[in-house]
């Protein structure tokens, strides 16, 4: 029997909504069975963060020269630096047949969605604006301005919503992996069951 591709996740949603904080408590627990992709950026990192670990940091040299080899499947630049997911790795992974879980801004998300039409798209929505900005300026990691600008964008983020197949609010941490959880559990039973009614279809059934 041949084996079954992965299942590309793409979790997106305006900055500060909390992508980064419920990617992280999903991988932390023991029975997550998604292989998480390490971004590239030429965004300096912030206190703590680890190359290799947090994102593969690069320079803006370095980035455009993996922009011409081909080597990203998405790129964009988001408040002045560059991110992108590095192909290699995707589809090495979705090949061996293990689902790779992307955690990435909009744009981003955008032109997976006309490359890999059968990924799955999880738009993470805040309880509110107010929340969303008092999201962003309790983290702390940003100037005022840099904030300023995130919540200019993040107005345009929300529009993007429906072009996703499953909007999951970030309430609670635990609640929003939960969501997400079940939804990629209830997306591989329908992908199951379709192939195994298109089997049942080739074999005259
Ligand atoms: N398009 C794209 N966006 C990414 C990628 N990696 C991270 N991002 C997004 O880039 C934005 C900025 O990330 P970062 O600077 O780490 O700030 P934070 O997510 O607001 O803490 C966030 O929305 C990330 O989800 C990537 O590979 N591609
Ligand atoms: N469900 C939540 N309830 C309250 N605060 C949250 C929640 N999720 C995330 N946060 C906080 O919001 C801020 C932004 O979260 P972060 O994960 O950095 O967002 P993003 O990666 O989407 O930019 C952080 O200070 C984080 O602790």
């Amino acid at each position: 029997m041949r084996k079954e591709r992965g299942l590309l996740i793409v979790l997106s949603g305006p900055s500060g909504v909390g992508k980064g904080t419920v990617r992280k408590e999903l991988f932390s627990q023991p029975d997550t069975n998604y292989e998480y992709s390490i971004s590239m950026t030429t965004r300096k990192p912030r206190e703590g963060e680890v190359d290799g670990v947090d994102y593969f940091f690069k320079s803006k040299e370095e980035f455009e020269t993996l922009i011409e080899q081909g080597r990203l499947l998405e790129f964009a630049n988001y408040v002045g630096n560059y991110y992108g997911t590095p192909i290699d790795y995707v589809n090495a992974t979705l090949d061996a047949g293990r689902d790779v879980f992307l955690e990435i801004e909009v744009q981003g998300a955008a032109q997976i969605r006309e490359k890999v039409p059968d990924g799955l798209f999880i738009f993470l929505a805040p309880p509110s604006l107010s929340e969303l900005q008092d999201r962003l300026v309790g983290r702390g990691t940003e100037t005022e301005e840099v904030i300023a600008t995130r919540i200019a964008a993040a107005n345009k983020e929300l529009e993007m919503m429906n072009l996703y197949d499953y909007v999951v609010e970030n309430d609670e941490v635990q609640l929003a992996c939960d969501r997400i959880n079940a939804i990629v559990l209830a997306e591989h039973c329908r992908r199951e069951r379709v192939e195994k009614q298109y089997l049942a279809m080739l074999r005259g059934e």
